[in-house]
């Protein structure tokens, strides 16, 4: 195990960066004794006041990368540092809070009890003043067993504030909640973070991250693929979708042609990723019984889909 330090170039000394991954990889042994690699050279440099949403399908190294960043595990080779300063120093300082996807809360609490016993941790931290922020006043004597997973998520927000980060790490927030009430926390979340904090969160809804972030980082088997805003990562990917009612056996036949990046099915229709959506055009009119064709921009979901290994997997398989 070795963390290596950056040389100068790479520091910023008068204000460093908010987070600094170098080359970082992560190798973990399976009960067989076989070795994987779940972060794989990965480096990104998150700027202070940046909200930041990493996105990578089931299994890229997300939560791997944030245990990294949270000092919770050590990189096997590479660098991790948080505002110039070893992550579990930063972590000390609270300088960096997080907001994890579960656990963490007493069931048997009330939600102002659970606040006030964790705020003790932190001299001088403002217990109504964070309720308020999360939203959660209202829900004080509530006992966190009967909180909603919504409102617990705010409630662990909350706790999150109480040593004033300067940096939010969240992993995958609003896994489970309904559209209000990932609605409802996202506007919470946001209204903090006009206050200058540094966000990072994992999230697997697109929607989110073309929503809610200044700069979308996604990740693929333990490496950056794409890293921009979601609209330049929406335009620097060139082609269409393509969408039709069509039948498996067609749709299997299309799915194999060279201008089909994927292919993806919502409901009852079949959507390809087209790299010439001219020529799937006419492929679909002229070689498949497809009717009520559609052709669309693509969206950040499709970039995602054509970027990463989901999108391979979706082109393996087309039902
Ligand atoms: N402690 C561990 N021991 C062995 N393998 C692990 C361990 N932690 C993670 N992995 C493996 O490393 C890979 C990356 O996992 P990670 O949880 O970082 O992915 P993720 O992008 O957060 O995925 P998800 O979206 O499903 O939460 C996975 O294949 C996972 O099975």
């Amino acid at each position: 195990m070795m963390e290596t330090q950056l040389p100068p170039s790479a520091r910023e000394v008068t204000s460093p960066a908010a987070a600094v991954l170098d080359a970082v990889v992560k190798r973990f042994t399976n009960a067989k004794g076989e070795e994987f690699t779940a972060v794989n050279g990965l480096s990104l440099r998150i700027r202070r006041g940046e909200i930041v949403a990493f996105l990578g399908p089931n299994g890229a190294g997300k939560t791997t990368t944030i245990d990294m960043l949270l000092g919770l595990t050590r990189p096997d080779s590479g660098h991790v540092e948080l505002f110039g300063r070893a992550p579990q120093q930063a972590v000390r300082a609270g300088q960096v809070a997080a907001v994890l996807q579960s656990g963490g809360l007493l069931p048997d609490l009330t939600v102002e009890a659970t606040v006030r016993m964790l705020g003790s941790l932190h001299p001088g931290a403002d217990i109504e003043g964070v309720m308020a922020r999360a939203g959660i006043s209202a829900l004080r004597h509530r006992r966190v067993a009967e909180c909603s997973g919504g409102e617990q998520q705010r409630l662990r927000f909350a706790i999150a504030l109480l040593s004033s980060p300067d940096f939010l790490v969240l992993d995958e927030p609003t896994a489970g909640m309904d559209v209000v009430a990932r609605r409802e926390f996202w506007a919470t979340v946001r209204e903090d973070t006009q206050r200058g904090m540094t966000v990072m969160f994992a999230t697997h809804y697109m929607e989110e991250a073309d929503q809610f972030a200044d700069r979308v980082v996604m990740i693929d088997e333990g490496r950056v693929v794409a890293d921009g805003s979601a609209s330049s990562i929406r335009a620097a990917m060139t082609g269409r979708t393509v969408s039709a009612l069509i039948s498996p056996a067609d749709a299997r036949a299309v799915a194999a042609s060279p201008v089909v990046r994927s292919c993806v099915v919502r409901g009852e229709r079949h959507y390809f990723d087209a790299t010439d959506s001219d020529a799937l055009l006419r492929v679909l009119v002229t070689q498949t019984s497809a009717t009520e064709i559609e052709v669309a921009p693509r969206s950040l979901e499709e970039a995602f889909m054509a970027i990463t290994s989901q999108g391979r997997t979706a082109q393996e398989g087309p039902r």
